[in-house]
């Protein structure tokens, strides 16, 4: 047998020639000839349909792109995903796993949240079940929307490219109209729907490097709005920062502002120690005007100078800029700290500061020519005396909240709204009990009257009751060794 009848290939052409000639009684070369015509048709069609289109596209299509670090691309994607998306099925799609909060509740019924024997509750199985979502991806989805036919094109950067969370591909819609105005209801609509959806959350972002090193605003976590009333402040301090913002909002304040020819911005200081509730009450704010949240940082290594500046103008007109560790601007003068900065630092500052960002960087992003009317920018520091007065003048900081370690009367509230759900419809574990009002008072003077006044953060105070939840009389029990070992650890 010669070597070109042993190859494997030419042994499957043989049989296949065999058996058209002798199954199927067709000449092997005639069936050969007919498949190279069906190809050459279905290409000659595809590129025919591919010249029709775009002549399509350049005379009766209307397009819209939507790149992928817009707000509006996720209110799309969401959109398409709960309507037109559900309705078939399509044999591309994005498998993603969730956090969404709507999950939990799944999660308590289900049957495997149960604990076993030992009362411990495995979550494998039931968070594999829960958290997965399909979402449109790579593609073109032909829907409906109020009368008009849309495609929705979801386009890979390469066919086989696995998508990137950070290098989304951008999104296109089209539809038979010479006008633009069915993809914006289309748009109105997705818009509209994104806000019902998020009505009692906001959403965080925060700058994110992609595959290409550009740095973009990304969004972080999308959360329910902590309520106000949740933050232990002096309730003078709070309504003055709630009414100012109030007004600073309204549109009325923003044409008074055009008119008297004054930058339409608001800026805040909330100084103090760690975890006090500065982070706490921005958040909240955030969700009593409904506003996203975009989160800078002058501690990020990753970010320049013009890269900050850039990123400060891009925030959108209406959110909360909240800028953290503004203490360190300018600290890093080509490279660590100056001794002079080292020394004025106390202990519990960030004495190896690494930050590109110099002071006047920083002042420029806050109120040069590009950066955003309209935003409310909050800035956070442990150490309010190190800041440079040009910082803090009026216009860049118009109220300075100062957080305090907590007084008897805060460790008390915060106790009280630690065991606040012990009154209502909640579901108790055994061994729990509700508690009667009165009773849960008496024990929140005696918890506050075991714990020095303004030596321990609200968020150490907090950390000792997470160990006790529903158990506040065990929480009153242990008090007294915990100040002691805190004391012992100093
Ligand atoms: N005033 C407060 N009211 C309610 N909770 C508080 C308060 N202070 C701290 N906490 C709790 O402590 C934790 C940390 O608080 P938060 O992040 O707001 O502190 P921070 O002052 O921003 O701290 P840092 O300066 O370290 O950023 C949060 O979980 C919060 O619930």
């Amino acid at each position: 047998m010669s070597m070109f009848a042993r190859s494997p290939v030419s042994r499957v052409v043989y049989t296949l020639a065999e058996f058209s000639r002798n199954t199927l009684n067709v000449d092997p070369v005639l069936l050969v000839n007919s498949g190279l015509i069906v190809v050459g048709l279905i290409t000659s069609l595809r590129s025919a349909g591919n010249v029709l289109y775009s002549y399509a596209e350049k005379t009766c299509l209307s397009t819209v792109h939507v790149r992928a670090e817009d707000p509006l691309y996720d209110d799309i994607v969401r959109w398409m995903n709960d309507h037109a998306f559900q309705r078939r099925n399509f044999l591309s799609v994005l498998a993603q796993t969730t956090n969404r909060s709507d999950n939990d509740k799944a999660l308590i019924r289900s049957p495997l949240a149960h604990p076993n024997s030992d009362g411990l509750i495995s979550y494998r199985e039931v968070e594999d079940n829960s958290f997965l979502e399909l979402k449109p991806f790579r593609g073109s989805r032909l829907f409906r929307f109020k009368r008009t036919w849309m495609l929705f094109t979801h386009a890979a950067s390469s066919p086989e490219s696995v998508p990137q969370v950070d290098t989304n591909p951008p999104l296109k819609l089209q539809c038979l109209s010479l006008s633009l105005s069915p993809i914006r209801n289309f748009l109105d609509e997705v818009r509209a729907y994104g806000r019902k959806v998020s009505v009692s959350s906001i959403t965080v972002y925060r700058t994110k490097p992609n595959s290409r090193d550009h740095i973009r605003w990304s969004s972080a976590a999308s959360r329910p709005s902590r309520d106000i009333s949740t933050v232990i402040l002096d309730n003078h301090k709070k309504e003055t920062i709630l009414r100012d913002i109030n007004e600073y909002l309204h549109p009325h304040t923003r044409q008074w502002y055009a008119n008297h020819g004054i930058p339409y911005r608001r800026g805040y200081l909330f100084s103090g120690p760690p975890g006090t509730g500065k982070t706490s009450l921005a958040s909240a704010i955030a969700g009593v005007f409904g506003l996203d949240i975009y989160v800078l940082s002058l501690l990020d290594p990753t970010m320049t100078e013009s890269q900050f500046s850039r990123m400060f103008s891009e925030v959108p007109t209406r959110c909360v800029v909240l800028l953290e560790d503004v203490d360190a601007a300018g600290l890093n003068r080509g490279g660590l700290a100056s001794s002079e900065d080292l020394t004025q630092s106390g202990p519990e500052t960030k004495t190896l500061v690494n930050t590109s960002v110099s002071l006047s960087g920083l002042l420029n992003a806050i109120d040069g020519v590009s950066s955003q009317e309209g935003r409310i920018l909050i800035m956070t520091t442990n150490t309010p005396q190190r800041l440079d007065r040009a910082l803090i003048r009026p216009g860049r900081v118009d109220i300075h909240i100062r957080f305090e370690l907590p007084s008897q009367e805060e460790l008390r509230d915060l106790f009280l709204s630690i065991y606040s759900d012990m009154f209502e419809n909640a579901e108790f574990s055994p061994g729990e009990q509700k508690m009667d009002m009165a009773r849960l008072n008496e024990l929140a003077v005696h918890f506050a009257g075991c714990l020095p006044e303004r030596q321990y953060s609200l968020a150490e105070v907090q950390g000792f009751l997470l160990q006790y939840k529903r158990r506040p009389e065990e929480a009153c029990d242990n008090i007294i060794s915990w100040v002691e070992e805190m004391e012992y650890e100093e």
